[in-house]
């Protein structure tokens, strides 16, 4: 997996220790920090909302409105926290109000997790807007109610800082450090792109409430924030387009992509599973994309530096590139094995839908093991012409080849490899 893929920047390590990189960066250049941006304190306080806005926007074209939902309560909580509330002097009412805007968030982080549709303008988005604008006034309506000796009591009760750490109250921080970790975790576990903007909004507003009082800190962490979340769009975007979401290889339109630029010495094998069709009449359409899922899993180990995609349906095809197909064919038929040699359990058999006749004919023993096993057949073919021996054969031809090899092994009995080369 190179440094600079798509797939390097979606796994689950660095969608966790880039954010947790950046943010510790900042906490350990404060200083530098406050030196370097001081002539820039009004373009610093503006920026978060410039880039807020842009993911708030961009959000609706690349259908991702949860993380526009997410954008729009950052930039609220940001607009409340630097110019209603914050750094008024401690313990007065609005810094009362800042602390319930601070748990607030965290909080409504988690509630957008859990919306079941995440569209700003749905049935959802607008209940949850709504929400947000009674949660405003609602502080608003506590603020003008509550006593200063109220707040007092509080403060000394439950809202003591740290000092060493932060003038934040210590519970505060720990309620969003909590928060954070636990995403971080769903992070590695699942790996989704949404618990990913969880994560990194999580993460960048506790370190903005331990340095609430320490501007330009709470300003650089929502802006930080910001640029994570439209990479976030762009990846989320490129995945849709060019990954396939059954089996989560590269597709179609990336294998596309990848023919359009390719040169010289490859090979193409097109590896087709072996009566699907009776397969999904067996054992149900759902057992059969599992099927497919493990087909994947186990061809992304194939050798030779092989490129996998899901070319459609049942059909994948590996890309060698610098290698013929006669170099190809012992990572070919070590993959073939490893497939057909796969003890798939099947967890439930009971609701296979249609038994047809033929469909009973294949290898299975599920009454007694519930074990079944699968088989591919692949077709090769390189890109060497056989009369000049140069490299001019070109990619339809390569591909026709491959196909008219797949259907040879097809019809010479399945679980084969079949080599063929262009003349
Ligand atoms: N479960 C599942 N089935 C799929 C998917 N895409 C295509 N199929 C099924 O794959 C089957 C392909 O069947 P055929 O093209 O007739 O080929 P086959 O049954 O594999 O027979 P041979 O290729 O001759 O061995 C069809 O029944 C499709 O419905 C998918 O994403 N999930």
């Amino acid at each position: 997996m190179s440094l600079f893929s798509f797939t390097f920047i979606r796994s689950a390590p660095f969608r966790v220790m880039f954010p947790l990189f950046l943010a510790v960066q900042v906490c350990l250049s404060i200083e530098p920090l406050l030196i370097l941006l001081a002539p820039y304190e009004s373009l610093i306080q503006t920026f978060p909302f410039i880039m807020l806005s842009v993911v708030i926007f961009l959000s609706q074209p690349f259908n991702q409105g949860g993380t526009g939902l997410v954008a729009l309560l950052m930039a609220t909580s940001f607009y409340f926290s630097q110019h209603i509330f914050g750094l008024k002097e401690v313990k007065d009412l609005h810094w009362f109000t800042f602390c319930l805007f601070s748990t607030a968030l965290p909080i409504n982080l988690i509630i957008i997790h859990f919306l079941p549709e995440k569209r700003l303008l749905s049935r959802f988005g607008i209940n949850y807007l709504l929400f947000l604008s009674f949660q405003i006034l609602w502080c608003y309506l506590l603020l003008e109610q509550i006593s200063s000796e109220d707040v007092s009591w509080l403060w000394s009760l439950y809202l003591k800082p740290l000092p060493l750490l932060s003038s934040s109250p210590l519970l505060l921080i720990m309620f969003s450090c909590l928060l954070t970790t636990a995403s971080a975790l769903v992070v590695i576990f699942r790996n989704s792109n949404f618990d990913h903007t969880i994560f990194i909004n999580l993460l960048f507003s506790s370190i903005a409430l331990i340095f609430f009082d320490t501007p330009p800190v709470p300003a650089i962490c929502f802006s930080l924030a910001a640029i994570l979340l439209l990479l976030s769009i762009i990846t989320s975007s490129h995945e849709l387009a060019f990954i396939d979401q059954l089996t989560e290889l590269a597709g179609r339109r990336s294998l596309e992509i990848e023919m359009e630029h390719i040169s010289g010495l490859y090979t193409i094998a097109m590896l087709d599973v072996d009566h699907f069709k009776k397969f999904n009449d067996l054992y149900g359409h759902r057992t059969g994309d599992e099927v497919l899922k493990l087909v994947a899993q186990i061809m992304m180990q194939t050798g030779g530096k092989a490129k996998v995609f899901r070319y459609g349906g049942e059909e994948f095809v590996i890309l060698f590139k610098g290698k013929n197909s006669n170099q190809c064919l012992p990572y070919l038929n070590e993959l073939r094995c490893k497939i057909a040699d796969y003890d798939l359990v099947l967890r439930d058999h009971h609701e296979r839908p249609i038994l047809d006749k033929d469909a009973q004919n294949m290898s299975h023993d599920t009454e007694k093991h519930e074990k079944v096993n699968i088989t591919v057949s692949i077709g090769v073919a390189d890109s060497i012409n056989n009369r000049t021996k140069q490299y001019s054969v070109s990619t339809d031809e390569v591909f026709k080849s491959a196909d008219k090899a797949l259907y040879r092994a097809k019809s010479g009995g399945r679980n084969r490899v079949s080599n063929l080369r262009f003349a």
